[in-house]
């Protein structure tokens, strides 16, 4: 059984669609990354997979079910950029009273040990810090013991520090099994932390893979060696070179498949001092949305 099924999504907003024709399957412990700029669609996408949002055509199935079916099932959790905590209790406290309102819950201990906030368990919500408050968040969010947990822009606003130590508890706490879709900015984010993902624009997904998939799709890989006189009508016709270029004694290749590419170079050329380079995320990213990531931002409020 999926995890998620969204068919055919479409939601609009007066004149703008926000999310259009979506469809996307995640399988049970996926973590999949939605990465795009602002506007793109991303949490009216995640509304709708929570039921916060209704769309105007297609389907939402989570874990066989509706949204509303599987959050009362205890299958679903979320944990949203702010709100939802009472600074003048301690963490202990804001945990503890969570789970009184569940029927069934995890042992607070337990939670709070896998969010990473046990040694902050008595420090007032008002006095923690931005990374620490998203680790409660956490810790609440898994006292159902969902099998699927959803962030929107977990981090935004944190520190480098609190951003590694907010990953690293969701990311171990992946490692048992538990299927996580987080919506980002951060492009650094999405290819650390995720095995998965689909980048959005304005409101369509227009990639969809592994880091290295994407990166493959947007740019390949550029080849580089030294070969004067390189028959470059030769390199063309190559499978997968989309571009050939001389530079004094280097030839440049851009190609999908640099294997191809480098055994021609080694074994049917004088070709040497042979480079692969695979372009970085960033290219990508700008390559598929026409936008640069957050990731200057983020260095920026990083320092
Ligand atoms: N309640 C709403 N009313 C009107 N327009 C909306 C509403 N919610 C979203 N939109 C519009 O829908 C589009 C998609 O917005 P959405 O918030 O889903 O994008 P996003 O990818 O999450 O962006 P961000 O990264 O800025 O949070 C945007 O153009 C936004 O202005």
């Amino acid at each position: 059984m999926l995890a998620i099924d969204l068919q055919n999504l479409t939601k609009r907003y007066r004149q703008v669609t926000a999310v259009r024709d979506l469809t996307l399957q995640v399988a049970p412990g996926e973590v999949v990354a939605f990465l795009g700029p602002n506007g793109a669609g991303k949490t009216t996408t995640i509304d709708m997979i929570l039921g916060l949002a209704r769309p105007d055509t297609g389907s939402v199935q989570v874990y066989g079910t509706t949204p509303a079916a599987a959050i009362a099932r205890g299958d679903v959790a979320a944990v949203m950029q702010t709100g939802g905590l009472l600074k003048d209790f301690t963490v202990r406290e804001t945990v503890r009273f969570t789970a009184s309102l569940y029927a069934e819950s995890r042992p607070v201990d337990d939670v709070m040990a896998r969010a990473g906030i046990t040694h902050i368990a008595d420090r007032l919500v008002g006095k923690c810090s931005g990374g620490e408050q998203q680790r409660l968040r956490f810790a609440i969010a898994l006292l159902s013991d969902p099998r699927l947990l959803i962030l929107d822009e977990p981090t935004t606003g944190m520190d480098v520090e609190g951003r590694r130590e907010f990953w690293t508890a969701i990311r171990e706490d992946a490692s048992r099994g538990r299927t996580i879709l987080f919506a980002t900015h951060y492009l650094d984010e999405a290819d650390a932390y995720a095995d998965r993902i689909v980048l959005m624009r304005q409101g369509d997904i227009v990639a969809d893979g592994t880091t290295a998939e994407i990166k493959a799709r947007a740019l390949g890989r550029s080849v580089r060696a030294t070969l004067p006189s390189a028959d470059l009508a030769q390199l063309s016709a190559l499978p997968g070179v989309s571009h050939v270029e001389q530079r004094g004694d280097t030839v440049l290749l851009q190609c999908s498949d640099s294997d191809v590419v480098a055994r021609h170079l080694l074994t049917q050329t004088m070709a040497r001092d042979l480079e692969i380079v695979a372009q970085n995320l960033e290219a990508a990213f700008v390559a598929l949305t026409g936008r640069a990531s957050d990731t200057s931002a983020n260095a920026r409020s990083d320092t």
